[in-house]
């Protein structure tokens, strides 16, 4: 069992500033980067932002930090970028996956921070593990579809992945330095999401709104989705299983809903590390990008005594079925997972544009699970067809359906 080790971090990165690409700078986890980064600007250079289609937004980065490559989705969106520029700064524009895989790869770049959403992550990201990069990883997804091309990658390479994801984060702090042999538990926590004590029948009910308010992290709208529905947990275990490689069976999930022990490590000598703070991701990005060295954040400090009680509990597994049918398609094989995200991703933005309600979201990742026939996946192109067809099946299958799902 192998997992991302800081014996294979690169030593001339560990002294020297960091040459560092953001796929995904606009996002929530993207800016979130730059303001650490914003804080620390002895540490870092920044050799390309990218973003999908808010110009407005990458104009402004870009025109702050001056990387010399942008990347966005289409031609139209390269257009309207470059009118935003300032005079005199002229930066390659990059368009789509060709592009983001080509930044991915920039040899000018130390560490490629991958913040894109959802499977349009997984061929940067791989590009950037085939490209022995130190990848910043918060783009799950990708490791969801891809984790065993991804750790190929890296194990040829020796590009070394340092989990954004809090959960992987902490998973990662609580390890550092101890024997992967003497685990027996990790701990998930999972925040149970804004609906974690109401009924089924509250569930049949709710809108875009009520579940994109989580209850303790600022986050994009789809993970949000995720969150809410307990796909993120059920995502994260893959996750899990794909960065740390202690099988399916050592990792469980525990809701607590304060979100400030962001999870645990359980030791066969029974001791229990737990990874604690306040819900901010400047704190496991920051992490990331100085790593092995600490930064200092501006935050709030945790006071135990007004924080009174941590609550944990046990997931509600029945009334969010998105958590056992990520466990399921795990167990199944590789291909089960790619089936499980691409008809998550069409519920998930089906349900934001009100075309189904919340409870069509595990609706429609099960028909899609239950209409699959396990394959091999043994490159990319594999995985982006079944990611594809999949998303054909769950159009249709939203497009068809008396009625609504769920
Ligand atoms: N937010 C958080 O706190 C956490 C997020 N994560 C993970 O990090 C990733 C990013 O999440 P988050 O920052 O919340 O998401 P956001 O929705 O806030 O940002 C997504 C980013 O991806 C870009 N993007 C959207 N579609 C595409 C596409 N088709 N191709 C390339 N880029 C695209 C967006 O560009 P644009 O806006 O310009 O269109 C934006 O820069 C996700 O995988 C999420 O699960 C993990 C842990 C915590
Ligand atoms: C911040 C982060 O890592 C998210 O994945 C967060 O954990 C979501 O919260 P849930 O525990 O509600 O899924
Ligand atoms: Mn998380």
């Amino acid at each position: 069992m192998t997992y991302i080790s800081s014996l294979a971090f690169p030593a001339h990165l560990v002294a020297g500033p960091r040459s560092v690409t953001i796929l995904g700078s606009t996002g929530s986890i993207g800016t979130n980067a730059l303001e650490v980064i914003a804080r620390n600007p002895e540490r870092f250079r920044i050799t390309g932002l990218a973003g999908a289609t808010n110009t407005s937004l990458l104009a402004k980065q870009a025109t702050r930090f001056r990387p010399r490559r942008l990347g966005v989705l289409t031609t139209e969106k390269a257009r309207e970028l470059t009118a935003l520029l300032p005079a005199g700064y002229s930066p390659e524009i990059v368009v789509g996956q060709e592009g983001y895989m080509a930044m991915a790869q920039d040899p000018d770049a130390d560490m490629i921070v991958s913040a894109q959403v959802g499977a349009a992550g997984l061929a940067p990201t791989l590009t950037a593990a085939q490209a022995g990069k130190v990848l910043c990883l918060a783009n799950k997804e990708s490791l969801v579809l891809g984790g065993h091309l991804i750790r190929k990658a890296c194990a040829s390479t020796g590009s070394v992945i340092l989990p954004v994801d809090s959960e992987h984060n902490a998973i990662f702090q609580a390890l550092s330095g101890h024997d992967l042999h003497m685990v027996r538990r990790i701990l998930l926590t999972a925040s149970g999401g804004p609906f974690r004590t109401r009924s089924l029948s509250f569930l049949r009910t709710v809108t875009p709104e009520q579940a994109l308010k989580h209850p303790n992290w600022s986050m994009g709208a789809k993970i949000s989705i995720d969150s809410a529905t307990l796909m993120n947990k059920g995502l994260e275990v893959i996750e899990a299983f794909h960065l740390f490689g202690t099988g399916p069976e050592t990792i469980e999930v525990v809701v607590h809903p304060q979100s400030i022990v962001h999870s645990m490590v359980e030791y066969r000598d029974g001791s229990i590390l737990a990874h604690m703070g306040v819900p901010d991701m400047k704190i496991p990005i920051g992490y990331c990008l100085t790593y092995p060295e600490r930064i200092e954040h501006d935050l709030d400090h945790l006071d135990f005594a007004t924080l009174g009680t941590l609550q944990f509990e046990k997931p509600r597994r029945e009334t969010f079925r998105c958590l056992d049918l990520a466990f399921q398609a795990l167990a199944a094989g590789p291909s089960h997972p790619v089936v499980l995200n691409a008809a998550n991703e069409i519920a998930v933005q089906a349900f934001l544009d009100r075309q189904i309600p919340f409870l069509g979201i595990p609706a429609l990742v099960e028909a899609a699970l239950d209409q699959h026939t396990p394959r091999p996946l043994d490159s990319l192109e594999d995985i982006l067809d079944l990611d594809a067809s999949t998303r054909t099946f769950a159009t249709h299958h939203i497009a068809t359906s008396p009625g609504s799902p769920g």
